[in-house]
């Protein structure tokens, strides 16, 4: 099946004679780098370039939701442990099936639940195009995610694939319990429900609810709403008893395990006690050392407040040696992070536009305009940003998104965010995988639109560079991204040790994919949440030459370049812009 054949295509090996022959036989050049720091050289120009020669689909199929089928890998070779070029595998298949140009460039991140956490189910996604598999560390208990996340590096092991895996905090947030193991309990019109700090002995008492927050009782006042996941059910505080709120319902609807809850009063949500809750909590820390020792790639962290608790975060990560492979990606959520939004962003690895809470803490109709600003100000800062929840939300249910869903993407796609999320869709839902897909199709379909119409806002991006020598890659990498569209290359190809310049790159959202070519497997993890990177795990040398050659003939081995396509190549080690013709 499609799993085999993503193994051997993975794990592809061309023995090392034949490896050095072509090489010598195709190298374009014998004469070594000239020594000046910063030059530019055009090596062969093709006037016009034609249709891509991969297979490409039509675009129709692209177009058509439902019908757009799974990427299968096709591979050809024998396993070798220590193979000499990685990508993931659904990449790889995803870049035959649309032809390299037309790639799809915005990143899928997955929740990953019950619905979706044996083993087959998370190959399933990973075909299907899932680029990182983020586990909510509100949910499930230690053992549950050990498994999980040793079953993403298995299949990454096995299978070829590169998945990398995001730990997402519980925080701090006032949330119910989980309701005594129902899947989830109905509340009424004009119910008298109790919410409570006591802890109960099962079966719950009827109509009660168990909160997490101790200062819940004394900080909530009669008269006050109590909102259950942001307006999925709405209470009216009419007793305090102690340590036991009774509460009126007066929006009937659903309550689920762990719903968030919120208290309001004169219209604006009340930020008591609980707004002094660390960030994160003891829980939260034993959830980090645990995703430290479990080598997870990403840690969202959930309602930051402030730029200081990530700048915590990321030295005691670093002081645990996981500093330069761990990314700390910032939730925003809150109205606090709101008022420090552009320090946090800073301070961050990245960060998630979290609408879910965050529609719980602003008024819904300020919610698009926020996510727009945070994109844009991530692609200033050169951070990769995740827009998330909702985006499919009736796929929970039902195998075909509503028109106004695909509108929600098709937005967040044309915005460029590096990434888009699915969460109940894929941690619960009935249709993770179709679900998937529709963000597949829709991310495809519009980048194309938007690369045909030549309709990309023009940003016009400030430096983000401190030092000369990180100025000088960034005007490199600025500098190529527009020539390349200029030129109407094929493909960038960046040799990068830490990722640095391939974000850049990235940051610069060019018309043609970027070949991102790293040493490490965990780097090559990371930059599979950036928009347009392809990365690839590659020992290389410093030197440009033959890195370009065994380059060039491993992936003509492979069938993902031919000759004569035209590419521009990168490189952490050499300032210079490489323009020239795969030989
Ligand atoms: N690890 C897990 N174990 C059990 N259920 C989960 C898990 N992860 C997610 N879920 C379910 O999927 C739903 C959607 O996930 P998510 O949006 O991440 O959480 P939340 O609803 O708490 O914001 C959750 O409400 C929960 O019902
Ligand atoms: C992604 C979010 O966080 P969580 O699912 O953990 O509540 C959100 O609130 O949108
Ligand atoms: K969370
Ligand atoms: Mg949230």
């Amino acid at each position: 099946m499609a799993a085999a054949a993503a193994a051997a295509s993975s794990l592809l090996h061309v023995p090392a004679a034949r490896r050095a022959s072509a090489a010598a036989a195709r190298s374009p050049l014998s004469q070594p780098p000239a020594p000046t720091p910063l030059f530019i050289r055009l090596r062969a120009r093709r006037p016009h370039r034609l249709p891509l020669r991969l297979r490409s689909t039509s675009p129709t199929a692209a177009s058509d939701l439902t019908a757009f089928p799974p990427p299968s890998p096709t591979g050809i070779f024998a396993s070798d442990p220590h193979p000499p070029i990685d990508v993931d595998a659904a990449t790889e298949a995803e870049l035959r099936e649309n032809g390299f140009r037309s790639t799809r460039r915005t990143k899928l991140v997955c929740t990953v639940g019950p619905a979706t956490s044996s083993p087959d189910q998370l190959e399933a996604l990973a075909v299907g195009g899932m680029n990182v598999a983020r586990l909510n560390m509100c949910h499930g208990d230690r053992e549950w995610h050990r498994d999980a996340i040793r079953a993403v590096r298995r299949l990454n092991d096995e299978k070829g694939f590169a998945v990398a895996v995001m730990m997402d905090t519980e925080g701090s947030e006032i949330h119910m319990g989980d309701l005594g193991g129902a899947s989830s309990v109905k509340a009424e019109d004009g119910e008298v429900w109790t919410f409570s700090v006591r802890s109960f002995e099962l079966p719950l008492p009827e109509r009660t609810i168990n909160v997490n927050y101790d200062g819940f009782a004394e900080d909530v006042r009669v008269g006050d709403e109590l909102l259950v996941d942001g307006g999925m059910a709405r209470f009216e505080v009419i007793e305090k008893i102690g340590p036991d709120v009774k509460c009126r319902c007066t929006d009937p609807g659903l309550l689920l395990p762990r719903a968030n809850l919120t208290f309001w009063r004169d219209g604006s949500i009340v930020r008591e006690r609980n707004a002094m809750l660390p960030t994160i909590s003891s829980k939260d820390w034993l959830d980090i050392d645990f995703g430290i020792a479990e080598g997870v790639d990403f840690i969202a962290v959930s309602f930051v407040k402030s730029a200081e608790v990530i700048k915590h975060l990321k030295s005691y990560i670093a002081a645990r040696g996981r500093g330069s492979d761990l990314a700390v990606i910032a939730k925003i959520e809150s109205i606090d992070s709101l008022k420090n939004l552009e320090e946090i962003i800073r301070a961050s690895d990245g960060a998630m536009v979290a609408r879910g809470d965050m529609g719980a803490q602003v008024p819904l109709e300020q919610v698009p305009s926020i996510q727009q600003k945070i994109v844009q100000l991530c692609r200033q800062l050169n951070k990769p940003v995740i827009v998330a929840s909702q985006l499919l939300e009736s796929m929970i249910e039902y195998p075909t998104p509503t028109r106004a869903e695909v509108a929600d993407v098709s937005e967040a796609v044309r915005q460029r965010a590096d990434a888009l999320m699915l969460s109940g869709e894929s941690a619960m839902g009935r249709y993770p995988d179709k679900a998937l897909s529709v963000l597949r199709s829709v991310s495809l379909r519009i980048e194309k639109w938007w690369r045909e119409e030549k309709r990309h806002e023009a940003l016009e991006l400030q430096s983000v560079s401190s030092s000369f020598s990180d100025k000088i890659s960034e005007e490199i990498c600025n500098s190529a991204a527009k020539m390349a569209n200029g030129l109407g290359v094929d493909a960038v190809f960046v040799f990068t040790k830490t990722g640095h310049m391939a974000s850049l790159l990235s940051r610069c959202r060019p018309d043609c994919p970027v070949f991102a070519f790293t040493t490490s497997t965990s780097v090559r993890r990371r930059l599979n949440l950036q928009w347009g990177l392809i990365p690839f795990r590659l020992s290389f040398s410093d030197d440009m030459e033959s890195n370009l050659n065994r380059t060039f003939s491993l992936l003509k081995a492979r069938g993902m370049i031919q000759s004569g396509d035209l590419v521009i190549a990168l490189s952490d080690m050499l300032q210079s812009i490489q323009v020239m013709n795969v030989p």
